[in-house]
């Protein structure tokens, strides 16, 4: 379980997250969504512990983050965009030394399952520094699932991966939350989310603009004029109003002939 209660971050003067509740409870999928600089990445270190917060509390199976950094820590994972790996270690040695780290007796067998499934069983004996992008992010993945976390915290996993390493992430991640890890996953990909998450966030300024199920938040536009909103996608841009009323009436309203591209289709002709 993963609970904020009016957690807020600032950057020196900068409020990145401003007084921000929710929970997720084990087996829930959460995506995490909103413009670049929402507060995202803030919300997912903070938990993880990774950065100190400026107020409120954050939980991970009822351990706070500022009281029991090291308790909130063995129970969860947090996988950045860009992982962070040792260059002079194989794929093998990242996953034995995990599995130390965290006091995960006989990994041999879940190691071998995890290189398997993101298809790495190739590159168990190769450094960090000869992987892909891709290859690397996988691997920093497989880190993270070794650790059996009871909180698992992905921002934008997807990136690099190919189609059958996005296929089988997505599997890997509805199995994890069969087994009660509470996940959230931050991402820009919202047909991804509206596959995979149970539960949606849209963030704007740090601040929540939407918590709840997906299926809610369908429903509740559904409900209204705009029954044309069907994705998760047309209903988050209905949501974050991306054009303001104001700014579209400032916007040329050319006629198709007027516009630099009918001048240019009649110089052509
Ligand atoms: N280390 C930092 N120092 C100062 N300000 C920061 C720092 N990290 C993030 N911020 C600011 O905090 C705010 C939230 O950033 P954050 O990285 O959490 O956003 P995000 O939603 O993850 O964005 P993106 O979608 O681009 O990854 C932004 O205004 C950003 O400029």
């Amino acid at each position: 379980m993963i609970r904020a209660e009016s957690f807020s971050k600032s950057y020196e003067k900068a409020v990145a997250v401003d007084d921000l509740s929710f929970q997720v409870n084990a087996g829930q999928v959460l995506g995490l969504v909103g413009r670049n600089g929402a507060g995202k990445t803030t919300t997912l270190k903070s938990i993880a512990g990774i950065i100190p917060l400026s107020a409120g509390r954050l939980l991970v199976d009822d351990f706070e983050v500022t009281a029991d950094p090291i308790a909130v820590k063995q129970r969860s994972a947090y996988v950045p965009d860009d992982p962070h790996l040792f260059n002079d270690l194989t794929v093998e040695q990242h996953l034995l030394f995990t599995a130390g780290v965290y006091g995960i007796e006989n990994p041999h067998h879940e190691i071998d399952r995890l290189l398997a499934t993101f298809e790495l069983l190739d590159k168990r004996h190769t450094a960090a520094s000869g992987l892909s992008r891709g290859m690397k992010q996988k691997l920093a993945i497989s880190c993270a699932l070794l650790q059996q976390p009871s909180a698992l915290l992905l921002d934008e996993p997807m990136t690099g991966l190919d189609p059958q390493g996005i296929r089988n992430l997505k599997a890997t991640i509805l199995e994890q939350a069969k087994c009660g890890t509470a996940i959230i996953i931050s991402s820009h990909l919202l047909a991804m989310v509206e596959d995979i998450c149970s539960d949606v966030m849209i963030l704007e300024n740090g601040k929540r603009k939407f918590f709840g199920r997906i299926e809610e938040l369908k429903e509740q536009f559904a409900g209204d004029s705009n029954s044309e909103l069907r994705t998760l996608e047309e209903i988050y841009f209905a949501t974050m109003e991306m054009v303001p009323e104001s700014d579209e009436a400032k916007l040329p309203k050319a006629e198709p002939d007027d516009s630099e591209c009918g001048e240019r289709f009649a110089a052509e002709k």
